[in-house]
């Protein structure tokens, strides 16, 4: 087979180049999706994602390895791994990040990046259901949305955020993006908008956009310093594919995986495999980073909470008719309705942390069932710009084997102390009058947590992520760079660009699908389709 343009896993950022690149008729493109396709109730239905964090069908489900910092904990990593990619199984929170982060990635000279640059792609890849204004745009595929459902500790916990002397706002995608509200989600009439339903889906009617899913990309296929298409297995047996041009939309985890496989990336991580190296690029899944996160846990006095006790069956049975009726309710609930962007300090010239209340008991991301059975809710407290940086390398030259993981959470210190001073803000608002109804007995950190050095503790024995890793194929012009800034090609070599969540130089401070599909935009702007 042979095409103009091959596209590489149909996640957030592939459905998009797979909508841009088959908009003019003449150009031949195919979409290579490791995943089944989306079409699935529990991806249709918002809370739906309580099952897709289980699930093998559309989940990577993958681990880290040990983290050194955390008591060699190995943490869960879920990924999506079907049409729309994590963009199908997320929480559909619609947050881009500070301005700030899009300046400071133009200063690290990725010119044409910063938030002027970016604010109107955002804008015209959306369509904000209250309408157009200065940071908000209408008309486009991805659907922003306010909630139709809002559990009563969900709103109880931004009055208790108040009340502790937090700052409330009503749009975190403005200019100061500082405040605790209810976020706005990809969402439309209820039902999750994943970039697959915006993008992928009405291009799938076009008859030069061909989508092959089950097909699991091993490595690209050079000819010397031209990428030339890639090889795949699908149904047990392998398959190749070649292209005028490729672009690897693998995601953070995968795409350096993919690379690496290819014999691109750090001569000696090649050399530990015995593969040959095609391409020495020292950058590839380097400069890891993501979210660490800790949940504080408290059990409800009120029984009204999403809980996996058969006790809740009945009010179950009622959300699914609510849903199915009229497409409102409990099941419209994206699962962490509310939250926000603080500051841990007053120093801070930014927002430093993210919120999110989850009217769940959760431990592990909701795997612990037990758990989960009991009633009670859970506040995420995050940083947003950690100064950790791990890696993403191979466990052997096996296409199939999943690669090490290693984001190194917490390895620097100053990761561990502002996580310290967000566990004490958030335990404050817990106490709070505004959710006094509810307050139960604290489940984490539990009473014996006081001193710093508890906090500490608590933090090695819990912290956790929160599903945002990108950064491993990063864009830039140092050393360490994969791929360019005015084009997204990977450095030194022809046919092949890099397009997703691992092209951002640093995480940003915020939900990641939004900025991917920014990147997939302006990335197609680029290449001048
Ligand atoms: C549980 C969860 C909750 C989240 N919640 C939110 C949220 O509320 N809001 C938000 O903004 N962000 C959220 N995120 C993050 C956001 O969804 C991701 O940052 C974004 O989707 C990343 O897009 P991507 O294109 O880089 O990768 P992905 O969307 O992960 O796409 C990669 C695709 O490539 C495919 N693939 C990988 N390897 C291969 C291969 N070798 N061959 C073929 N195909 C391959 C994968 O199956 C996948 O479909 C969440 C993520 C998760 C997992």
């Amino acid at each position: 087979m042979s095409f103009d343009y091959l596209i590489i896993g149909g996640g957030s950022a592939g459905c998009v180049m797979a909508e841009r690149l088959s908009r003019n008729p003449n150009n031949k493109v195919c979409l290579l999706e490791a995943g089944p396709d989306d079409n699935s109730l529990l991806v249709r239905i918002p809370a739906g994602i309580i099952a897709l964090m289980r699930s093998n069908k559309r989940n990577w489900r993958y681990y880290t390895a040990p983290q050194t910092e955390l008591h060699n904990r190995e943490l869960y990593i879920p990924r999506g791994k079907t049409l729309g990619g994590s963009s199908a199984v997320n929480a559909m929170i619609y947050t881009r990040g500070h301005p700030w982060d899009y300046d400071h990635w133009e200063s690290l000279g990725n010119a044409g990046w910063g938030w002027n640059d970016v604010l109107p792609i955002f804008k015209r890849s959306q369509n904000q259901e209250r309408g157009a204004s200065e940071f908000h745009g209408v008309g486009g595929p991805l659907n922003v949305a306010d909630l139709r459902y809002h559990h009563p500790v969900s709103n109880a916990f931004i009055k208790a955020c108040a009340e502790a002397g937090l700052p409330l706002t009503d749009d975190f995608n403005n200019a100061t993006q500082e405040g605790v509200g209810f976020y706005q989600v990809t969402q439309k009439d209820g039902e999750r908008w994943g970039v697959a339903r915006g993008y992928l889906h009405p291009a799938m009617e076009r008859s030069n956009l061909t989508v092959i899913t089950a097909a699991r990309v091993s490595r690209l296929i050079l000819d010397g310093k031209r990428v030339i298409g890639a090889e795949y297995t699908r149904k047990g047996r392998a398959e190749r594919v070649e292209a005028g041009e490729t672009v690897l939309c693998g995601g953070a985890i995968n795409s350096p995986q993919v690379l690496l496989l290819s014999g691109i990336g750090p001569r000696e991580e090649l050399a530990r495999h015995d593969i040959t190296v095609q391409h020495e690029l020292p950058g590839v899944g380097e400069n890891l980073q993501d979210h660490p996160d800790v949940l504080l846990v408290q059990r409800s006095l009120i029984k009204d909470a999403l809980s996996l006790s058969p006790f809740a069956l009945p009010k179950h049975i009622k959300a699914l008719w609510q849903f199915v009726r009229h497409r409102n309710g409990p099941l419209t609930s994206n699962v962490a309705e509310s939250g926000g962007f603080i500051k841990s300090r007053a120093e801070e010239p930014i927002p430093d942390l993210q919120l999110h209340l989850t009217a769940a008991m959760l431990d592990n991301h909701g795997l612990n069932w037990l758990f989960a059975m009991g009633w009670g809710y859970s506040a995420h407290v995050c940083i947003l710009r950690p100064k950790s940086r791990g890696r993403i390398t191979l466990n052997s030259a096996n296409p199939s084997d999943n690669a090490v993981i290693d984001p190194r959470f917490l390895t620097h210190p100053d990761d561990m102390e502002a996580m310290v001073r967000g566990a004490k803000i958030i335990r404050d608002v817990l106490r709070q009058e505004a959710l006094k109804p509810w307050c139960g007995d604290e489940v984490f950190p539990g009473k014996a947590v006081q001193s710093d050095d508890d906090y500490r503790d608590f933090l090695r024995r819990k912290c956790d992520n929160i599903y945002h890793p990108v950064g491993t194929c990063k864009m830039g012009i140092d050393d360490m760079a994969v791929v360019a800034p005015d084009s997204l090609r990977v450095h030194g070599l022809e046919g092949i660009r890099v397009v997703d969540a691992s092209i951002m130089p640093t995480l940003i401070g915020g939900n990641t699908n939004a900025p991917t599909v920014m990147i997939a935009e302006k990335a197609a702007d680029l290449m001048g389709v």
